[in-house]
């Protein structure tokens, strides 16, 4: 990361000091049109070091999972069950380590469990033993792409929105919204940075995605416009690190996106951006969130990873 960083000058001054969209600081520093996901294809030392970092980053940070913060959302009826149907498939889950820690932390939470990543990073999980010891399975998915597992109870993704801006991330979610059921929800498990004074732990995290990926961390209002765009809606968050604001945000489908799916009467459909501007006093205005909704196509501060 450090070349990166060291060329966080020369790169905004070649852009005259514009927020990184498109390329990055990065793509300077490593003479590259790659974004770093590509480009550790073809780095894998770079790409093992990523990955054992990202498992490892929050050690000795609050855990999500450690009996303060409801993980109600997962829990199952008797049908679910029976059915097979999937408790949490972990989006971008890297090497399966949430998913691990969820079982530890949670073994009487039945149903399946599922991680999604990159076929190269998957060839890395060197644990492969446990994870089917613990009925979690392996899934090698591109999350820009149609999402395999259907009607999971939830879709759980771990600092992977602030990797990308706002475009990639829609896709990303509407990828999964297209794949949810009624009752899904999707958990975002992110930095939520405030409006005024963020801890310097948030801007260096927020300093790191710009950096490395054109990205940035992003704040409450930021992830509902972006989950709006993808037929989402924020249910509730839960911050369970006030440090880093580091928080489930739980997101369910726009009652618009659940008639229009689901073919359910079409009452509730004038109340989505009525919500929006109730939660947040933003004048979100119809014609830019309802097309979006159902356009388908479309530690320290060194302890920051991508
Ligand atoms: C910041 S890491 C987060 C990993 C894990 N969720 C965690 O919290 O430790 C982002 C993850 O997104 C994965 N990723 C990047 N591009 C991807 C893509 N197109 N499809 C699926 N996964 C991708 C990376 O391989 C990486 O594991």
């Amino acid at each position: 990361m450090t070349p990166a960083y060291q060329a966080i000058p020369e790169y905004l001054s070649n852009t005259r000091y514009a927020n990184p969209t498109d390329s990055a600081p990065f793509n300077l520093a490593y003479n590259t049109d790659m974004r770093v996901f590509e480009w550790r294809k073809h780095n894998p030392k770079n790409a093992e070091a990523g990955q054992a970092f990202m498992a490892a980053q929050r050690m000795g940070q609050r855990s999500v999972w450690d009996g303060q913060t409801s993980v109600k959302e997962f829990e199952m009826s008797p049908e679910d069950l029976q059915n097979g149907r999937v408790m949490m498939c972990d989006v971008g889950g890297g090497l399966g380590h949430q998913c691990v820690e969820f079982r530890k932390y949670r073994p009487d939470l039945q149903g399946r469990i599922i991680t999604e990543d990159l076929e190269l990073v998957q060839n890395m999980i060197s644990n492969r033993e446990e994870l089917s010891s613990m009925d979690i399975s392996l899934q090698t998915h591109n999350f820009m792409e149609e999402q395999p597992i259907k009607g999971a109870k939830v879709y759980y993704l771990r600092n992977v929105i602030h990797n990308w801006n706002d475009e990639p991330s829609k896709t990303i979610l509407s990828q999964i919204s297209k794949a949810m059921a009624q009752d899904s929800v999707v958990i975002l498990d992110e930095v939520v940075m405030p409006h005024m004074g963020a801890s310097w732990k948030q801007t260096s995290m927020d300093l790191a995605m710009m950096t490395m990926l054109a990205a940035k961390e992003r704040k409450q209002d930021e992830f509902e416009k972006l989950l709006n765009g993808a037929g989402l809606t924020i249910r509730e968050i839960r911050t369970y690190d006030e440090d880093y604001g580091d928080s489930l945000i739980i997101a369910e489908l726009l009652p618009a996106r659940v008639d229009e799916k689901f073919e359910e009467p079409a009452a509730v459909v004038e109340q989505s951006p009525a919500r929006v501007d109730e939660k947040f006093e933003e004048p979100v205005a119809k014609e830019e969130s309802l097309p979006a909704m159902v356009d388908e196509k479309s530690g320290e501060p060194a302890a920051v990873v991508v």
